[in-house]
């Protein structure tokens, strides 16, 4: 099998995989960033009655029509309604009730006036000013009206659209379901953070920079651990999670040497996709499918996992999660440092990118991770390109 490029790669991943179509129910306090299963219409009017907007006193406009400073109209305050309230008879022209901002206004009046203008005394009120029909007043459906489609199927939930919802008394919503990816990294070398370090021995960082990614792009990942270097046991292992996964990744295992196992599980579980892509780091990338779940093994170099991750995988994640923001963006930028090497293949390479120009760490081989932290971006260079001066105009991917 030939080496195909990574475009073509990308092709092949995305054949296998559709937007997630399943729906869970949850509550409204979850529904933060999820996505919308269906359109929602607003059950009702929102407000749902006509209510004042300020406190004050509403009563008829027609019983103050020609009241002046010198000649203010008196009117009879016959009760008081705060929010929440409910004055429920109607008022006869001539009386007034004092009223909360956010009460409902009662039937018999249309207007409100300010408690700052008017003058009560025991249950006289004098009002020293005309008020014109639905002065002050608001309606109901004012904000939302009864019918009104007020989120489409697939929106993303945001904190204004969770109060909209909690405004229709909405308390659990109909949402796409997460999607499911299951993370191991394999290597008999590989510690636990936290267990004592021995010869020869390192620990596990892969699994801890890619459910970082993901959980920073939103996704929960179900963390497998430590695959042993074992074909039959690492097999067993992922076939257990492929009917509750729509994407199994690993790091590890997937070169030509003695412990290089996931040809092996490839082989026992399922149908290899691919193996090697035309780029450096992570050439050695293998994609699968078993039981028609996805599975994308990556090399274990850690920066190879972190590229094949940005490169093969986010747009794999874009796809099944709808969310057309993950597929990576390019952009050119001047290379404020260059880069001595020759790049006989396609390169990527950890970079630093702002406003415009762009620096490569000094420290960037694929075992290395620490220049990794800050960087923002990967330089690209094409095959067969030769040292890069600095000044060089060069694309960038930004992650
Ligand atoms: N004879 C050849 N040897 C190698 C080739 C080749 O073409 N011919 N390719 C090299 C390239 S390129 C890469 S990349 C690696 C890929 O190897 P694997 O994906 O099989 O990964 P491992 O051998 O399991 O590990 C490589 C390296 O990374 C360390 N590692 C592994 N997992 C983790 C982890 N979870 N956290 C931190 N570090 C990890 C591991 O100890 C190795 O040092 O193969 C080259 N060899
Ligand atoms: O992918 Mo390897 O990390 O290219 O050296």
């Amino acid at each position: 099998m030939q080496d195909i490029s990574l475009e073509q790669a990308v092709e092949v991943l995305l054949e296998q995989v559709g937007p997630i179509r399943g729906t869970e129910q949850v509550p409204l306090m979850e529904a933060l960033g999820r996505t919308l299963a269906e359109d929602f219409s607003a059950p009702f009017d929102n407000p749902p009655f006509d209510r004042s907007p300020l406190d004050g006193y509403t009563f008829d406009s027609r019983a103050v029509a020609s009241a002046t400073p010198q000649a203010p109209a008196r009117l009879r305050i016959i009760g008081e309604e705060c929010a929440g309230q409910f004055f429920d008879r109607s008022v006869p022209r001539g009386c007034a009730v004092r009223i909360m901002t956010g009460g409902a206004i009662p039937s018999g009046c249309d207007c409100v006036v300010r408690q700052e203008d008017v003058a009560a005394e025991g249950d006289t009120l004098s009002v020293p000013l005309a008020l014109h029909h639905l002065e002050n007043y608001c309606f109901a459906g004012e904000d939302i009206r009864r019918g009104t489609m007020l989120m489409r199927g697939g929106t993303k939930i945001t904190a204004a659209h969770l109060a909209v919802l909690a405004s229709m008394g909405c308390d659990r919503v109909n949402v796409i379901r997460p999607v499911r990816i299951a993370l191991a990294s394999t290597g008999d070398e590989l510690l636990q953070p936290g267990e004592p370090l021995q010869p020869g021995r390192i620990y596990n960082s892969n699994l801890y920079l890619l459910a970082g990614r993901l959980r920073e792009m939103g996704f929960a990942p179900k963390i497998l651990g430590i695959l042993p270097d074992d074909c039959a046991e690492a097999a067993r292992a992922v076939q257990a999670e492929l009917d509750q996964s729509d994407l199994i990744l690993t790091t590890g295992g997937v070169s030509v040497g003695k412990k290089d196992i996931m040809h092996g599980v490839v082989r026992q579980i399922g149908r290899r996709l691919f193996w090697r892509v035309c780029m450096k780091p992570g050439a050695p990338a293998i994609a699968y499918t078993a039981d028609e779940t996805l599975g994308i093994a990556l090399s274990g170099n850690p920066f190879a996992a972190c590229a094949t991750f940005e490169l093969l995988v986010r747009p794999v994640l874009a796809k099944l999660s709808g969310r057309d923001e993950l597929f990576v963006r390019r952009v050119q930028a001047v290379l404020t440092n260059g880069f001595s090497k020759p790049s006989p293949g396609r390169r990527f390479i950890r970079a630093y990118y702002e406003a415009g120009k762009v620096r490569i760490p000094e420290q960037h081989a694929s075992g290395s991770l620490f220049s990794a932290v800050g960087c923002n971006a990967f330089v690209e260079i094409p095959a067969g390109t030769g040292p890069l001066e600095p000044g060089t105009k060069v694309g960038v991917v930004l992650l």
